[in-house]
C-alpha cells in the first residue's frame, strides 16, 4: 500500500521542441509570433519524492568523467560547458520565489529531479526551454499548485529561469511549449505592461499544411546570433526597428493566411521572414551552414526560414508532394537531415483550456 502511494507520487512531464513558423525573433522585440510544438523531439523531466533535494546530472549531457584530456577538450568544443542541471536548478529557484511572492504555500517535502532530452542541442528548436518547461510542470503537480499559477504567466517563469543563467531568449518558445500545439502570440508592449504577459491564442493544428524540418549536425549559439541585432535595437537603430515591425506583421498576416488555407501566401511570408532576418543580422552572424539549409530548400521552390535563431529550418512545399520529394533529394545531396514535421497537440487540461480568454 505504502509503495503504491509512493509510485503515484512520481511525476514525469514532457515538453516538445518548437518551431517558430512566423514572426520570430520579433517576440524578443515587442512583436508577434506564430509557433507550434512538434512531437519529433522532446525533453522529459521526472520528479520523485526523496529525503534530500537532489538535482540529478544527466549521464551524457552533464558528463564530468572522461577517458582522457583530449576527450574532455573535444567534448567542450562540440557541446560547450553546460548541460541541463543549471536549467533545473534555475527553475526551482524561480518557482520558489514566485510562490513566496504570491503567498502560495508549498509543502515541506523534498524531491529528486532528473531529465532526458533528444532535442538537438542549440539547434533553434528550444531544447533549453523544453527542459525548463517540463521541470516546471513537475513542480506544479508535485506541490499541487497548478490552479494557482495562471497558464499565461508560466512562460514568464520559464524565461526568468533562463535569464538567471544569462541565456538570451524570448517568450515565443516558452508560450508554445506551455500551451502545446499551434499558438498565435502578441507581445505588444501595451499588453505586456497591462497584463504582465502577451495575448496568446491557441489555433487548430489542422490549419497547418505539411511542413518539413531540415537541420544540420553543426550547432549554433543563440547568444551570438542575437547579440548585434539586440544592441542596435537598444541603440534605436531605425532600420532594425522597422524590419522588426515588419517581421511581427508577418505573424499576423500568417494567421490570416492559415485561416484561409492560403498556403501560397504562407510560403511568401515565410521567405520574407528569413530575408528580413538576413538583412538585419548579416551573413556572418547567421553562418554559412544555416544559410545553405535555407537556400537548398529554396532551390526546389520550397519556402524556408529558421525555426529559431539558427541550426534548423522549417520548409513549406506549396506545389505539393512532388516538390517535397525534390526537397528530400536536395537535402540529402547536401548532407542535411530532412523529415516531415509531426505537429504536437495542445497539452493543456480541459480545466486549463476553459480558464483561458476566448476571443
Ligand atoms: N540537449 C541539451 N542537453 C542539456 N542541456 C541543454 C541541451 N540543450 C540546451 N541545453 C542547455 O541550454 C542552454 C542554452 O541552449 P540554447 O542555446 O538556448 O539552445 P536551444 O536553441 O536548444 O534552446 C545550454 O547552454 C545548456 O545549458
Ligand atoms: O531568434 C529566434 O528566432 C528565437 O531565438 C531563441 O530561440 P532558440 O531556440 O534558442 O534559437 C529565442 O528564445 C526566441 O525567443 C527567438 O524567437
Ligand atoms: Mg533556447
Amino acid at each position: 500500500m505504502a509503495a503504491a502511494t509512493k509510485a503515484e507520487m512520481v511525476f514525469e512531464r514532457r515538453a516538445y521542441a518548437r518551431v517558430g513558423l512566423l514572426g520570430n525573433p520579433s517576440d524578443m522585440y515587442s512583436g508577434k509570433a506564430l509557433s507550434f510544438t512538434i512531437t519529433d523531439f522532446s525533453a522529459t523531466v521526472r520528479l520523485r519524492p526523496s529525503p534530500e533535494l537532489l538535482i540529478q546530472p544527466h549521464p551524457h549531457h552533464d558528463l564530468v568523467a572522461f577517458p582522457s584530456l583530449p576527450h574532455l577538450v573535444s567534448r567542450l568544443q562540440n557541446e560547450g560547458y553546460y548541460g541541463g542541471v543549471r536549467l533545473l536548478m534555475a527553475i526551482c529557484k524561480v518557482f520558489y520565489n514566485h510562490c513566496i511572492q504570491n503567498n502560495i504555500s508549498l509543502k515541506a517535502e523534498n524531491f529528486t529531479l532528473s531529465y532526458d532530452t533528444n532535442i538537438p542541442r542549440q539547434a533553434g528548436l528550444s531544447g533549453s526551454s523544453a527542459i525548463v518547461c517540463a521541470a516546471l510542470n513537475c513542480l506544479l503537480d508535485f506541490y499541487d499548485v497548478r490552479h494557482l499559477i495562471q497558464v499565461e504567466l508560466r512562460p514568464n517563469l520559464i524565461l526568468d529561469a533562463e535569464k538567471e543563467l544569462g541565456i538570451v531568449a524570448g517568450l515565443q518558445d516558452r508560450v508554445a511549449q506551455v500551451y502545446g500545439g499551434l499558438v498565435y502570440m502578441d507581445f505588444s508592449q501595451e499588453h505586456m505592461d497591462k497584463l504582465g504577459h502577451g495575448i496568446y491564442r491557441p489555433l487548430d493544428v489542422n490549419l497547418l499544411p505539411p511542413l518539413y524540418l531540415i537541420y544540420a549536425e553543426n550547432p549554433s549559439d543563440s547568444g551570438k546570433v542575437h547579440s548585434s541585432v539586440r544592441q542596435r535595437w537598444l541603440n534605436g537603430d531605425e532600420f532594425i526597428i522597422s524590419c522588426m515591425k515588419e517581421v511581427a506583421q508577418l505573424a499576423l498576416d500568417g494567421r490570416r493566411a492559415l485561416l484561409q488555407k492560403d498556403y501560397t501566401e504562407l510560403a511568401r511570408l515565410m521567405n520574407r521572414n528569413f530575408d528580413l532576418r538576413r538583412e538585419m543580422s548579416g551573413d556572418d552572424v547567421l553562418g554559412s551552414v544555416n544559410i545553405k539549409m535555407v537556400e537548398v530548400a529554396r532551390s526546389v521552390g520550397a519556402s524556408s526560414k529558421f525555426t529559431g535563431s539558427g541550426g534548423a529550418v522549417v520548409a513549406l512545399c506549396p506545389d505539393g508532394e512532388a516538390q517535397a520529394e525534390l526537397l528530400h533529394k536536395a537535402c540529402q545531396e547536401s548532407g542535411f537531415v530532412v523529415q516531415q514535421i509531426k505537429v504536437a497537440p495542445s497539452v493543456l487540461s480541459d480545466e486549463e483550456l476553459t480558464s483561458l480568454p476566448t476571443c
